[in-house]
């Protein structure tokens, strides 16, 4: 389901970062341990009482050189482009400034809800620092303190308070919703082509042509489909549109919208560092993963090249080592219609549910034969186990003593899952709890 998005906008210095860190908090991620992955700073999802959501700090895309009042300009067309609900932060101890009005003009042309927060209201007895700020047109002013955290909790509330309502389209869960991710010029636009065999997105021979997000629904066999974020629909013309950190940003919020991610690499060019962060997101994220090496038309080959390239992809993605590999080419259509099967497949072992005892009987005879090693001198219990949710399967493992539970032998009882129920595609996650 898609969460809403909120975007914080202002000009620098007003504290964006520091609000998107509190807001945000500490989140540990055991795939960018593993994989080196460094979670993209600008953009994560949060969450404040029973509300989800995803926060993007527009701070963090600077374009190049532009003059100081473009780049505020392409921050707040981001922040009204990308997101449900705008934070429009501003700096007390400065007061009302030329650049926060500038802000301020192109705020008041978005329908959305604007939120105004004063920042750098360190103590109570400061709060009059916000009585200005009303001259800005956005109603009532919240006064925060980001590097104290204050007032967080009045603003989140207000924030979510003008969430948008989930939209009945998105709860659908008969469609499969997926969508292409990668470098540019990979061939993601001749792909959905390709897929949907018609001249549906535009393709140009120049890099980063892929523009907007239109998402295109899709019946193959049956099954419903929807592809998220691929179209080309829309000519570039805003400066930040050819900003790496912004079309970053709008793959991962394609991948959070999506049940099946497809990891296009250019079979010609192989795999670069930025398909291996993508990728981190992705598994982080719970979705459901393959890869398509696209072009593979061009590749020149002969009988140990696809070997040598599957070698390649599982020693570059080690953590993804259940993600099925297609070969194709979008332009002579090779193997592109096998696309569709995998696709379907992936989503269902990503929604798998597995019956109680089946997964007892697995678990118990997994244990049976391997039993857990002793640690700290003492002897680790597994009572019984059961899956808590789906996309991704995810198991809760009841036992005597969580702390003692080694990571290997959890990584182990993951193998024995995956050896018995398959799972190709999709992350699962194991949680120990303490049987009460
Ligand atoms: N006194 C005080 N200082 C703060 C507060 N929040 C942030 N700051 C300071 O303000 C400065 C700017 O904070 P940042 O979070 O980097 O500001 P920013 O808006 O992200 O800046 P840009 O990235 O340049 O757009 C830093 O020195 C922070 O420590 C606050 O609540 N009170
Ligand atoms: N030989 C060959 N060329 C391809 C294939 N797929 C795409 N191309 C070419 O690669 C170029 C880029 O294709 P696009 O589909 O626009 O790539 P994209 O990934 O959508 O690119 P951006 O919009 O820049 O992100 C075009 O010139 C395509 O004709 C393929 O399978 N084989």
């Amino acid at each position: 389901m898609t969460k809403p998005t909120v975007a914080i906008v202002g000009r620098p210095n007003v504290g964006k970062s520091t609000i998107f860190n509190r807001i945000v908090g500490e989140r540990i991620s055991i795939v960018e341990d593993v994989a080196g992955v460094t979670r993209d700073r600008i953009y994560s999802s949060a969450d404040w009482l029973a509300h989800d959501f995803n926060l993007i700090d527009t701070g963090g895309i600077q374009i190049g050189d532009a003059p100081f009042l473009d780049q505020i300009r392409s921050q707040a067309e981001i922040a009204i482009a990308e997101s449900d609900v705008i934070i429009f932060l501003t700096n007390g101890r400065e007061g009302v400034t030329d650049a926060d009005e500038h802000v301020a003009k192109i705020l008041y042309k978005t329908k959305k809800p604007v939120i105004l927060a004063v920042n750098k209201v360190d103590n109570p007895d400061m709060r009059e620092m916000i009585y200005d700020f009303y001259s800005l047109g956005f109603g009532d002013p919240f006064p925060i303190s980001g590097s104290h955290g204050l007032g967080l909790g009045d603003l989140l509330d207000e924030v979510a308070a003008n969430f948008p309502d989930v939209d009945a389209e998105e709860i659908e869960d008969d469609v499969i919703r997926f969508s292409l991710i990668g470098r540019p010029n990979v061939g993601k636009s001749s792909l959905v082509n390709a897929l949907l065999g018609e001249e549906r997105v535009i393709v140009s021979e120049i890099a980063g042509t892929t523009r907007d997000a239109i998402d295109t629904p899709y019946v193959h066999e049956g099954q419903k489909y929807k592809i998220i974020d691929t179209a080309g629909m829309r000519k570039k013309g805003k400066i930040y549109e050819s900003t790496e950190k912004y079309s970053q940003l709008r793959a991962l919020k394609a991948i959070d919208r999506s049940d099946v991610v497809l990891i296009v690499i250019n079979g010609e060019e192989g795999i670069r560092e930025q398909d291996k962060r993508v990728a981190g997101y992705a598994e982080d994220a719970g979705k459901g993963v393959m890869f398509v090496v696209n072009k593979w038309d061009i590749v020149e080959k002969d009988n140990k090249t696809m070997n040598k390239f599957i070698e390649d992809i599982r020693g570059n993605f080690l953590f993804l080592d259940y993600a099925p590999i297609a070969f194709v080419s979008a332009k002579t259509k090779q193997r592109v219609n096998t696309l569709f099967d995998r696709i379907k497949l992936v989503s269902e072992n990503h929604a798998l549910r597995i019956q109680s005892s089946v997964l007892n009987e697995v678990v118990e005879d997994a244990v049976a034969r391997n039993p857990a090693p002793s640690e700290k001198g003492k002897r680790l219990r597994i009572y019984y186990a059961t899956q808590v949710a789906v996309k991704p399967p995810t198991f809760v493992v009841f036992v005597n003593e969580p702390e003692i539970m080694h990571f290997s032998y959890e990584r182990f009882l993951q193998n024995r899952l995956r050896e018995s129920f398959g799972f190709e595609g999709t992350p699962i996650r194991l949680i120990t709890r303490a049987r009460s």
